[in-house]
């Protein structure tokens, strides 16, 4: 069995198929009476792994093929890096994991799509809604940028931006910091695209798990505080909290 296979078949997969079936994880919140994620009934829902949490969210991992959106995943959910010979993912996937934001439980659904051109209409099918926009307010894109140059950035940027509801929350990544052969995208790059677009940017690596942890919290934390505004909680800042969380290149954990 292929590695992306087997890892498939462990989680919540869904077959890539052009006739979508909805996803078996329940991704509502609290039951049935939400509001942009909101929980309203105050009640826990219970994950399919068993997990109880708060408050649901879909992310959106894509990119240009091979450029580490799956190994990403699997570091976040799993801690484990996916080494050997690298298979492209078919269709879509997702897996969840819930996180404790500031004392309330973050579902995060995180959706892992194929990078490869000839899978966009499946992957398109399953982030856009009826009327072609691209997710929801629950959702959230992060863009992973490897090692194909900064115009794959930027055609995703402008993809997203054409198609994303305005306050989809977006986040750029650049993966593969970890090694100079990949590594093809340079920091000031990375940096200066994501301020032309106003999205906050890091670079990652599934590898060793620089920043890949902080990426997936600071987009939880960001739909957490827009859904779930309490009257004297002090705004939540996404770029700030980056800027003060991220980590080097060369401060990397084994
Ligand atoms: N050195 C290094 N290699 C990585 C990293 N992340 C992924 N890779 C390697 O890059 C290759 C592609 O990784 P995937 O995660 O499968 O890429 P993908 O973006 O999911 O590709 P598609 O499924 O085709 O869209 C694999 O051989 C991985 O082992 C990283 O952070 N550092």
């Amino acid at each position: 069995m292929s590695r992306k296979k087997s890892q498939k078949s462990k989680g919540n997969s869904s077959p890539a198929s052009c006739s979508i079936p909805p996803p078996k994880e329940n991704s509502k919140v609290g039951n049935d009476s939400h509001t942009n994620g909101m929980v309203m009934s105050g009640r826990p829902s219970l994950s399919n792994s068993g997990e109880f949490y708060d408050i649901s969210f879909k992310v959106m991992l894509v990119g240009d093929s091979g450029v580490g959106k799956t190994c990403l995943l699997v570091r976040f959910k799993d801690g484990a890096f996916l080494a050997g010979s690298f298979i492209s993912t078919v269709g879509i996937d997702f897996r969840n994991k819930v996180l404790n934001v500031d004392g309330v439980k973050v579902k995060l659904q995180i959706w892992d799509t194929a990078g490869q051109e000839r899978f966009r209409s499946v992957t398109h099918a399953y982030y856009r809604d009826a009327h072609g926009k691209l997710c929801d307010l629950r959702c959230s894109e992060l863009i992973i940028w490897g090692k194909k140059m900064e115009a794959a950035g930027q055609a995703w940027l402008t993809e997203i931006h054409e198609y994303a509801q305005k306050d989809v929350v977006i986040m750029l990544l650049g993966n593969k910091v970890d090694s100079t052969h990949e590594r093809m995208v340079k920091l000031e790059d990375g940096e200066r695209l994501a301020k032309e677009y106003g999205v906050p940017f890091m670079e990652t690596s599934a590898k060793n798990g620089l920043n890949v942890e902080l990426a997936f919290t600071a987009i939880a934390k960001e739909l957490k505080h827009r859904s779930l505004k309490t009257p004297n909680e002090p705004k939540f800042k996404l770029h700030d909290y980056v800027k003060k969380e991220v980590k080097g290149s060369g401060c990397c954990k084994s």
